[in-house]
């Protein structure tokens, strides 16, 4: 692969004006963009590498673009552009447009992750650790990549796009794409130096500079051949009526293995009363926000507010807890059984919205504790009919998981596992009243529960204490 780009159309002006009409109509219809319910005004052009001259058969272009919403400013996306005269039958759903404009005119624009070409020229400049203008390929010394390797694009609902090589590797491109330390890179690594084997440990990964500040655009793991996710596997227990317990169990063990092995690699910190009070303030301001973007949220805000403000109450009387990096964004789509049964945490890029320092910051492990228990009373959401306390049932299987490894069981602690379900409720309201709106009616079920749950609640091992469906 050439190390320099001696092309450079996408420096030609007019290049980014002429696929401009394409990319608005084509970016809000796609899954990842995060700028959903929002015009988007323009775009500008932040990073191009010419991987392909477009003057060939098949011309790429990798390119960082910011999606201007005005007022806000706008997100940047990478894009890995192909260019051909025609598009092939079996390319026609990777389709951005024809251009009619500018120094492409004539040719077809489109995804090219979805080209086996383009696909191997990445895993490629991954194997030969390439640099490729801005672009930097980087692997784990010790980590080998066999050639020739065969790819293709994983179709699931995603936050971001990933393809398989040959069931040996998966390569996760991001989509949103922040400057700085990403987590989904720096967390996996600092597992797989630690010794945990709950994690796929990344074997390469891109990075880019841009103005000085360092980007990371993806990350290759190793793919865990005929796994399900812990989403797919509850699901088809609760089609046949079965409950999930042992499965929750050994979950709960696995997400106490993996909070272990991060307070190990990397600092923990105590939470006092000053630190709390920060904290207890961004969970009231995400409700003020939340309930100012979802009008079905207002009528909960009051109780939703003392499930903080209990919190805030006990770390005045002194009340302190540990703090640490955490996975972020914990749910039942996050973890993957493979055939022998082991569970693997993926995904550690922390909640997409929130702003990458805050997604860094040390929290109290209960945070992800919070979000599987949520994710439990989803799957419960989806069964039909509703297997009373099947939900229930996972929450106590899991913390007690979590307390046979950990020392520490979650259920200890009902005012902070009340203030972070609530929390994560709310991020769950707004994410699908932006992403998937039929699916609102499933975080605010539980808003309303934890809006008259005063956190004094008796344990979770009762099924009859609590229904999922009310
Ligand atoms: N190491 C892996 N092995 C097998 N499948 C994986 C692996 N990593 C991710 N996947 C699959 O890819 C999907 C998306 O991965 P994820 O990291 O959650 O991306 P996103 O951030 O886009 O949601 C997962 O739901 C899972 O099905
Ligand atoms: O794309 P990610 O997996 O990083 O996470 C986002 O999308 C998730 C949905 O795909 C969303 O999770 C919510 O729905 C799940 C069921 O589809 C449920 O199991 C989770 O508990 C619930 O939070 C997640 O919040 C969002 O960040």
């Amino acid at each position: 692969m050439s190390e320099a780009v001696t092309r450079t159309l996408t420096s030609t002006p007019g290049f980014l004006a002429s696929l401009d009409p394409l990319l608005r109509e084509w970016l809000p219809r796609q899954r990842w963009f995060a700028g959903k319910g929002r015009p988007v005004t323009g775009f500008s052009l932040v990073a191009a590498t010419e991987l392909l001259p477009a003057d060939g058969k098949l011309g790429l272009y990798h390119l960082l673009v910011r999606a201007h919403q005005s007022p806000l400013p706008g997100d940047c996306y990478q894009f890995l552009i192909g260019v051909r005269e025609a598009l092939p039958p079996r390319l026609a759903p990777a389709l951005i447009g024809h251009v009619d404009e500018g120094p492409l005119t004539g040719r077809t624009v489109y995804e090219a992750l979805y080209d086996p070409r383009p696909a191997e020229l990445l895993l490629e400049a991954l194997r030969t650790q390439a640099r490729i203008g801005g672009l930097r390929f980087e692997r784990e010394p010790d980590q080998e990549i066999r050639p020739g390797l065969v790819p293709r694009v994983v179709t699931s609902e995603q936050s971001n796009s990933s393809i398989v090589y040959g069931d040996t590797f998966i390569l996760k491109l991001l989509r949103r794409v922040v400057p700085g330390v990403n987590p989904d890179l720096e967390l996996p690594l600092a597992l797989a130096h630690e010794g945990c084997p709950r994690v796929p440990a990344p074997t390469a990964w891109i990075r880019a500079e841009q103005a000085g500040e360092p980007y990371v655009l993806g990350v290759l793991q190793p793919f865990v051949q005929g796994a399900s996710d812990g989403w797919e596997l509850a699901l088809r227990e609760l089609s046949k009526g079965e409950d999930f317990a042992v499965e929750a169990r050994a979950l709960g063990r696995a997400t106490a293995e993996v909070h272990t092995a991060l307070a190990r690699a990397l600092p923990t910190v105590t939470l006092g009363d000053a630190q709390l009070e920060l904290m207890v303030d961004g969970m009231l301001e995400r409700l003020d926000a939340a309930a100012e973007a979802v009008p079905a949220l207002r009528p909960y805000a009051p109780g939703l507010r003392s499930a903080f403000e209990a919190l805030g109450t006990l770390a005045a009387e002194g009340r302190t807890w540990t703090a640490q990096r955490v996975h972020g964004d914990l749910h039942l789509g996050q973890c993957l059984r493979s055939p022998a049964g082991q569970w693997w945490l993926i995904d550690f890029e922390g909640e997409p919205a929130k702003p990458l320092a805050e997604r860094r910051m040390p929290q109290p492990p209960l945070r992800d504790i919070a979000g599987m228990l949520r994710s439990f009373d989803y799957a419960a959401h989806s069964a039909d009919p509703p297997i009373p306390g099947w939900a229930e049932t996972c929450r106590a299987a899991y913390c007690a998981g979590y307390a046979e490894v950990s020392g520490v069981d979650p259920r200890t602690d009902p005012v902070l596992l009340r203030a972070c379900e609530t929390d994560k409720a709310i991020y769950e309201v707004v994410y699908e009243a932006r992403h998937r709106p039929d699916w609102l009616p499933v975080p605010l079920s539980a808003v309303r529960r934890l809006a008259t749950d005063d956190g004094t609640a008796p344990p979770l091992t009762s099924p009859s204490s609590r229904r999922p469906h009310s």
